[in-house]
């Protein structure tokens, strides 16, 4: 089959759901996720992200609606899509009594795939787990807890990889071996799709962000086009003596003088120019002397708030 005939790693159409107090945290999701993509999923908290990751993975049932994955339907042939994914859940889930090397080969077991000790071997090295393979969970870290709840993810090579805030609450040890994890996964051709609070992480390892809020995507975009497009930027001119007032022959640039009268600032459109060698001309004719300049981006965690507060606003 040609990689274009190939179904989406993930195809959700008119996802619902109602819980059973009638609450609905759902309300129709359409998405498709490409094979080898890194996806991130943002959303404030009770948004619907782990609603809809264990819709996909088989673990809550939907009111509506399909969801394929790896072209298998979810509630037909729910055991080919479970096998073609690997959860690492929010909830740390293990038996406290088993070693970590007999949780994660279990866990292999239980997907059906034959036992390989040296595929097992690596994923505990990946993940600075190797020295503690014959300690018993209960003895663990929590940050040790969840370094085991990702190699049982891993233990069984899936295709598609959910982390649900995989790095709430762990150490930059951890969050440093856990991206490098997910690179080399991606160079194999795994699909990543996270959820995550630290906008700063989608910004450095998605390819694509969704936003989620009330139980519906209100973006769904390109991480570079989505902050080409609704980023801003911000030009900043710090003053040698500060002004009263803004000089009426500046009133053409979309100034605010800062109180202290000391900063001048202009906001424009990442895909505008900032237009600041002309204003620093201007300044110079009017004999307003400057120390300093700078322009700053804003962050995809602007945009995220931004978003969510507009909608919000709306909603
Ligand atoms: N079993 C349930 N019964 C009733 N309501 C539920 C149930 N599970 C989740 N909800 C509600 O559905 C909404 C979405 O929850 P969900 O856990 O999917 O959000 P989330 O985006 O993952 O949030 P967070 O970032 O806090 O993890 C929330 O309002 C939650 O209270």
């Amino acid at each position: 089959m040609q990689p274009s005939q190939r179904p989406p790693a993930v195809s959700i159409q008119g996802l619902t759901k109602h819980y059973a107090n009638g609450f609905q945290a759902l309300k129709g999701v359409d998405l498709d996720i490409q094979r080898g993509e890194i996806f991130a999923l943002l959303g404030p908290n009770g948004a619907g992200k782990t609603t809809m990751i264990s819709i996909v993975c088989g673990l809550v049932t939907p009111s509506g609606g399909r969801v394929t994955v790896g072209g298998f339907d979810t509630a037909r042939d729910y055991r080919a899509t479970r096998s073609l994914i690997g959860l690492v859940p929010q909830e740390l889930t293990t038996d406290a009594f088993e070693t970590v090397w007999a949780t994660v080969n279990f866990s292999r077991g239980l997907f059906g795939k034959p036992p390989d000790a040296a595929l097992v071997e690596q994923v505990l090295r990946d993940l600075t787990l190797w020295d503690k393979r014959h300690e018993k969970m209960m003895a663990l870290s929590g940050g040790m807890k969840r370094r085991v709840m990702i190699a049982k993810a891993l233990s069984h090579e899936p295709e598609i990889l959910f982390l649900d805030e995989p790095t709430a609450g762990v150490d930059v040890e951890l969050r440093r071996d856990m991206w490098e994890m997910v690179r080399k996964l991606r160079e194999r051709g795994v699909t990543i799709i996270l959820t995550t609070h630290y906008i700063e992480e989608a910004e450095e390892m998605a390819d694509r962000i969704g936003v989620i809020r009330q139980g519906q995507l209100i973006v769904v975009q390109e991480k570079k086009a989505l902050m080409k497009q609704l980023g801003k930027k911000q030009l900043t001119v710090e003053l040698e003596h500060p002004l009263e007032a803004l000089p009426a022959e500046l009133a053409e640039w979309n100034l605010v003088l800062k109180p202290g009268g000391h900063t001048l600032q202009r906001e424009f459109l990442a895909g505008e120019g900032s237009g600041v060698a002309p204003l620093l001309r201007r300044l110079g004719e009017l004999g307003i002397g400057y120390t300093d300049v700078n322009t700053r981006q804003s962050s995809l965690e602007d945009i995220f708030v931004s978003l969510v507060h507009e909608e919000g606003a709306r909603a």
